[in-house]
């Protein structure tokens, strides 16, 4: 939104849909959802659980799973509505153009190849190259990936690697395509605070050198507030807000983004972190797909809502660097 040299999105989502079919009718997940990043840039989408924020992420790579479906919208990667691409057509852009990285490695990698075979194979997938430019290639990726002692690492299975250091395989292998965009489903909420700082950072130079555009999830507001250019908040499967970080922290408009502020544990706050986590709990809990609330989903948990909210869903506006979708919005200070 603030760099007019690449104004052009890499990836653009307009009114993107997600639903469940139920014996009661569709459930939708995910409402009219929009956003864009440009490469280089790095959006983090967050939430509760259950917000929506992995199905989302799911839907960007054609790869929400049944009996989820995505019902309306569009997804264009480089121009090109993927949603509107067949199996074959999918298989191709994946990992090549966009690529995704998980919360557990272990699902993504196959424990019966080396790290060195599996990123050779993922290499030789996208290019017609020899094995053993793949090879050197697999080589500079885990060495591009801060993995110590490449050589060695290449011939090790999985299981016999850490947490942080299967994350960096998976992000070596998602970098092998040299995609445009990379999405990462709370990669580094398995991993303790310095290894998550340190996957936190990797990501962070990656797309500053490359010029990755990164789709950042996250419940943890915290660890990605210094990383991130925008950041998009998500409540019960819609945008409620969205501005660029550094007015989102100083000046939150939306009480839900206001709520997940102050449950942020403080950097440093050690061991005491997560008593001030339960603290400042916003009460309640995200409501079950089948149990909607008819009018704005988070009145039911708003200190200001009132019959206005409980009726109407906000539309989303235009507030200085991004949009916010509440009644409210101007009145939020007083929470
Ligand atoms: N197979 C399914 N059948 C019905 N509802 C589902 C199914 N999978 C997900 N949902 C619902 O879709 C909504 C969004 O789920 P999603 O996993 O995207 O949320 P999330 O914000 O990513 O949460 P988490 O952080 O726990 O992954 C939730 O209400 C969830 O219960």
């Amino acid at each position: 939104m603030s760099d007019p040299v690449s104004s052009e999105p890499v990836l653009a989502v307009d009114g993107l849909s997600i639903g469940f079919q139920s014996r009661r009718g569709l459930l939708p997940a995910v409402r009219e959802l929009s956003f864009s990043v440009r490469s280089g840039e790095m959006l983090a989408i967050v939430g509760e659980s259950g917000c929506g924020k992995s199905l989302t992420a799911l839907a960007l790579l054609g790869l929400v799973p049944p009996p989820g479906r995505v019902i309306g919208g569009t997804v264009r990667l480089e121009g090109r509505d993927l949603l509107a691409l067949d199996e074959t057509a999918l298989r191709r852009v994946r990992g090549a153009r966009i690529a995704m990285i998980f919360q557990e490695p272990m699902t993504a990698l196959n424990p019966v190849l080396t790290v060195g075979e599996q990123i050779m194979e993922a290499i030789l997938e996208h290019e017609t190259v020899s094995r053993k430019a793949a090879r050197e290639r697999t080589l500079a990726l885990l060495e591009r990936v801060r993995i110590p002692d490449p050589e060695r690492r290449f011939a090790e299975y999985p299981h016999r690697l850490s947490g942080g250091m299967r994350q960096r395989v998976m992000i070596a292998m998602a970098l092998a395509g040299a995609p445009a965009v990379l999405v990462a489903d709370e990669p580094t909420t398995a991993l303790d605070v310095t290894i998550q700082a340190q996957i936190l950072s990797l990501i962070d130079e990656l797309r500053r050198e490359q010029g990755t555009a990164v789709v950042f999830i996250t419940h943890d507001l915290g660890v990605v507030s210094r990383y991130v250019d925008r950041v998009l908040v998500m409540y019960a499967g819609r945008k409620v807000e969205e501005r660029d970080t550094r007015d989102l922290f100083s000046d939150p408009l939306h009480p839900y983004t206001r709520g997940l502020i102050a449950a942020q544990p403080r950097a440093g706050a050690g061991a005491a972190s997560a008593v001030r986590e339960r603290l400042a709990e916003i009460p309640g809990t995200v409501p079950a797909l089948a149990a909607m609330p008819q009018g704005c989903a988070f009145a039911p948990r708003c200190p200001l809502a009132d019959a206005r909210c409980a009726q109407a869903v906000p539309s989303p506006r235009r507030a200085g660097s991004g949009l916010v979708a509440c009644h409210h919005a101007g009145e939020t200070h007083a929470v």
